[in-house]
């Protein structure tokens, strides 16, 4: 094998087939160790030549990764041929060989062979044997014969090889191409892979926000279901609660009927109660006379003095004057009060006068007497016993309380007195120094009511409000004169009580006026036997106390004209005297039978007031009307009754 020189060289653009290898896959390398590796430039027929003289020479030809190592060229005497056993397909297909494609080399023509190179060997041949054996000369003409035949061969194989390697430079050029195209297509696959791996990440990342709004879904959707059956258990609840709407309503249809009913009702019967109650009082009078006697005072109790007057029938509201244990006159009043009545027992029979100003009505309730007969007592009372003033407002308060659901009330006092025929306010700040300047005199508003403007109205909501303007008024007239006793004697002092009342059921709105008069006292001016400014005053007192008592009569008479104007007294009075206002008048008298003319003055008074000596001819019918009819109805009953009687006897004949 050294002896044997390769018949290649490794230069990449030739080869043993005479096509160049610059492909990387299509590599000639030296498959058998047989083959040394040098860069012999020997020609194709040169190596063929040198195969041929060694004829056992085998070769293998490979080309890596194209035809690799498959390649056997196996000489033998006759041929060598080129097997291709695994060759790249894409060679294959380029040379247009199948996998197991061989070819043979023909030996050399050997007769047409005049190469020198093969004459050494001839000579040889010739000169090993001697050219004396004629089988030896047989067989090297046999032997040249063949040389020239395969030279012939050669030929046809050259120009085959030219051909084929023509071919495989095409197939070559079509391969680098195809490589190329295929880098390129690489490189697009390689973006494209790129970009797909983008796509998958993108793709994972929508597939995760798909799996989260997929769960997301499904817990609307057991929501939404949930929320479906709730829906449906409301619309069902919904359908309860309407028909219990519908219900209710009608229920409260019903009550609102019937409470608008009740409401009527009660109005109509809040109506019909006022109107009866007045009429009870009507029946009673309009004008009511109260007679109340002080009890004798230590001083009168030391000097032994006598008692005039009897209350031993006060019950039946009469009381009888004596004179020395003799009879002189009996007076019937509405009340009678002995010494011993106290306060409380006054208002008792005062208070329905109280409801009657919370009614509507006006009301004058007025304290008449002699000096130091207890006008004050009565009226305003002391701190332990307070009097009608105080009581009558508490009164008014517990009412309203009583009310309160129904009727909204707004109370004010005014406290002046009536001096000289001068009105002065005893609530305005000025008179607790000096005496106001201001003259204030009396109005006619609008409506008809009188009243006194400039005049101090303080609202009271409670009742230590009540008494704290009540001893405002009662100190103001103590200090309004040097003389206080002296002065409360010959004033008139008066409380008007304004009460504003809204009856909530039915918008009703009342405006009444309650007059709390304590009087001067009515002396006789021949007793006292007064002078100067004593006697005027006296005389203003006497003449106002005339001009009440005429009223008063003119009121009982029902006379066209009452003469109210005459006083400023009765002026003030005005809204509480007449209409279907009503007027108490309590008539304040001494025990003392030294002052017995002036008791009887005063009782006198009071029976002209009640109507006793002028006839309260009205009140008297009425009564008598009532009892006549009251008689009618019980004839009518025991008629009645006979008759029934007697037709039940006549059946039960039968
Ligand atoms: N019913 C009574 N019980 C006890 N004391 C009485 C009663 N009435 C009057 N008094 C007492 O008699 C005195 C005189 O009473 P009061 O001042 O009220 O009389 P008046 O008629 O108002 O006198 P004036 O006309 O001077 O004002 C007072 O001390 C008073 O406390």
């Amino acid at each position: 094998m050294a002896d044997l020189d390769p018949p290649f060289h490794t230069d990449p653009g030739s080869s043993m087939l005479g096509f160049s290898l610059t492909s990387p896959d299509l590599v000639i390398c030296a498959g058998s160790p047989d083959l040394p590796s040098n860069n012999s430039r020997d020609s194709t027929d040169s190596f063929l030549n040198k195969c041929h003289q060694k004829m056992e020479t085998a070769l293998e030809l490979s080309l890596d990764k194209g035809i690799k190592g498959s390649q056997e060229i196996k000489r033998n005497r006759d041929q060598l041929t080129v097997r291709f056993s695994t060759a790249s397909p894409s060679l294959i297909h380029v040379l247009s060989l199948s996998p197991e494609s061989s070819f043979e080399l023909p030996p050399p023509d050997v007769s047409e062979d005049k190469d020198n190179s093969m004459m050494p060997y001839a000579d040889d041949a010739e000169n090993e044997h001697g050219g004396s054996s004629p089988e030896l000369a047989i067989n090297y003409k046999r032997q040249k014969v063949e040389l020239a035949r395969m030279r012939k061969e050669m030929e046809e194989l050259k120009k085959e090889n030219c051909l084929k390697t023509k071919e495989c430079q095409e197939a070559l050029k079509s391969l680098q191409e195809l490589q190329n195209e295929l880098m390129r297509k690489s490189m697009h696959v390689g973006s494209l892979a790129f970009a797909i791996e983008g796509q998958v990440k993108e793709k994972s990342k929508w597939f995760s926000s798909l799996r989260d709004l997929a769960r997301k879904l499904k817990i609307m959707k057991m929501e939404q279901m949930k929320l479906s059956e709730e829906a449906a258990t409301y619309k069902s609840c919904l359908q309860d609660v309407n028909c219990i709407s519908a219900t209710i309503q009608s229920k409260i249809n019903q009550q609102e009927e019937l409470h608008n009913d009740l409401k009527a009702k009660f109005v109509e019967g809040a109506k019909e109660r006022k109107e009866l109650y007045n009429k009870v009082l009507e029946l009673k009078g309009n004008i009511r006379v109260f007679c109340r006697c002080r009890p004798l005072n230590s001083e009168e109790s030391t000097a032994g003095a006598s008692v005039a007057v009897d209350f031993e029938c006060s019950s039946d509201g009469e009381l009888t004057v004596k004179s020395n244990g003799a009879f002189r006159k009996t007076y019937k009043f509405d009340s009678v009060f002995g010494p011993q009545a106290d306060q409380a027992d006054v208002f008792e029979d005062t208070a329905p006068l109280a409801t009657s100003v919370l009614d509507g009505y006006n009301v004058c309730i007025f304290a008449y007497g002699q000096t130091g007969t207890g006008k004050t007592y009565t009226m305003e009372g002391t701190d332990e016993a307070r009097g009608v003033n105080y009581r009558t407002l508490e009164e008014f308060f517990r009412i309203i309380k009583e009310r309160e659901q129904l009727y909204r009330y707004d109370i004010t006092v005014s406290v002046l007195e009536v001096y000289n025929e001068q009105i002065r306010d005893l609530l305005a700040s000025g008179t607790q120094s000096v005496p106001p300047t201001k003259r204030l005199e009396i109005r006619q508003s609008g409506e008809g009511t009188h009243h006194v403007p400039g005049l101090t109205e303080a609202h009271v909501n409670n009742m230590n409000q009540v008494w704290e303007v009540l001893q405002t008024g009662s100190n103001a007239r103590a200090i309004g004169s040097t003389n206080s006793n002296e002065h409360s004697s010959r004033s008139h002092c008066l409380h008007c009580v304004m009460v504003k009342g809204e009856n909530l059921l039915n918008g009703e709105c009342t405006k009444s006026k309650l007059w709390l008069v304590d009087l001067a006292g009515s002396e006789r001016i021949a007793k006292t036997e007064v002078q100067g400014e004593r006697l005027k005053e006296t005389q203003n007192i006497n003449r106002s106390l005339s001009a009440l008592g005429d009223v008063i009569s003119a009121l009982a008479t029902k006379s066209p004209h009452i003469p109210f104007r005459n006083s400023k007294l009765t002026h003030l009075l005005q809204d509480s005297l007449g209409g279907d206002s009503k007027a108490l008048m309590i008539v304040q008298i001494s025990p003392n039978e030294n002052d017995i003319s002036e008791t009887m003055c005063s009782l006198n008074f009071a029976s002209r007031v009640k109507g006793v000596e002028l006839g309260c001819a009205k009140k008297q019918l009425d009564t008598a009307e009532f009892i006549k009819y009251k008689q009618m109805v019980n004839i009518f009953s025991v008629n009645f009754a006979l008759t029934l009687f007697h037709s039940c006897l006549s059946v039960y004949f039968l």
